[in-house]
């Protein structure tokens, strides 16, 4: 695994505010690391630190090994940085726009030229190159920001809620975009659409208040929700509560609840182990015809409030 970001003890405190406080993790070479967290959690404050807008109150910011205090220039190199809202020039061109930043990028001549078109093809804007950027869709406006995150084919990319106010169409192809590029690149994207979580991101960290809750696999944040492996079933010609009766007396059941949209119930196991087999096998053996049955994967909304609402917060 090749580290292409390293943050120990981050922390950014605005006068009172502890925007960030003691933030540490590190994002390899073909991870999409999904930051997750609600309005002003610190997501924002993090990647500004990462990208040098901002100077931390503490701890260390490395990018492909370079210390961003110490060596910025070599930083912003290796980073393509797409902030929130994607601001450019509104009165400028795509292509006027994208061969700027090429310049300040550093790139001349064959290269510029190469750059550019590269960029413009894998954001999908080749068709709008020649139209103010003023008179573009935001989704078009998005992909214009994207464009000038990869202009320089950085191994690190940044990006500040990428999908933010798109609709669902432009919201896949910017996701199919980033999973292209996945591979070989490290990606740290901020989002609070946690259907994103699936759809583009192979590692997630939540943030609440400045601090870290949790760090690791998507399928390990669904894990710890109360839902995941609950089983859900409706069996012809019997009762909920008697069906209820029954499961409960099982080994491996906590607790069930009635479906409200079919005459079934929810079955959750105990320590969210698997028990679809075994339970089928067991109502079956009573005799009974089983008319739906599926497994839950766990709920992502669910995890995220219990993870980010402190005990006597509203609801
Ligand atoms: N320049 C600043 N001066 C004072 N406070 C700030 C500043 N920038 C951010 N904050 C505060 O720091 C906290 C974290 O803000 P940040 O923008 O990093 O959150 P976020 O997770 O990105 O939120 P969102 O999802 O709404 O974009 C908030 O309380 C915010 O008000």
């Amino acid at each position: 695994m090749t580290l292409r970001i390293e943050i120990e003890d981050l922390a950014k405190h605005f006068g009172e505010i502890k925007a960030v406080d003691g933030v540490t993790f590190s994002v390899s070479k073909g991870e999409v690391l999904g930051f997750l967290g609600p309005n002003g959690a610190g997501k924002s404050t993090t990647m500004k630190m990462i990208t040098g807008f901002l100077t931390p109150t503490r701890g260390t910011v490395r990018v492909c090994g370079y210390d961003v205090l110490t060596d910025p220039i070599s930083v912003k190199a290796s980073i393509g940085y797409l902030p929130e809202g994607a601001p450019a020039y509104a009165d400028m061109t795509p292509e006027g726009f994208l061969k700027f930043i090429a310049d300040v990028r550093g790139l001349r001549g064959a290269e510029k030229k190469r750059a550019v078109a590269s960029a413009a093809e894998k954001a999908r804007i080749t068709h709008v190159m020649f139209q103010p950027i003023e008179t573009l869709s935001k989704g078009y406006k998005r992909r214009v920001g994207l464009a000038q995150a990869i202009l320089h084919n950085p191994p690190v990319l940044i990006m500040d809620e990428p999908t933010d106010g798109l609709d669902p169409n432009q919201k896949y192809e910017v996701r199919t975009l980033i999973n292209e590029m996945a591979e070989d690149k490290a990606i740290i994207i901020s989002t609070h659409i946690l259907e994103e979580v699936h759809a583009m991101c192979n590692r997630n960290v939540l943030i609440a208040n400045g601090k870290i809750e949790f760090d690791g696999t998507p399928h390990e944040l669904e894990a710890l929700s109360r839902y995941h492996n609950a089983v859900c079933v409706s069996v012809g010609g019997v009762e909920t509560d008697a069906l209820s009766r029954f499961v409960e007396s099982l080994d491996d059941v906590a607790g069930t609840e009635p479906l409200n949209f079919n005459n079934g119930i929810r079955i959750f196991p105990k320590g969210g182990k698997q028990i679809t087999l075994e339970l089928s096998e067991r109502i079956r053996s009573n005799g009974w015809q089983i008319e739906s049955l599926y497994v839950e994967n766990g709920r992502l909304d669910e995890v995220f409030r219990t993870l980010t609402t402190r005990p006597g917060d509203a609801a």
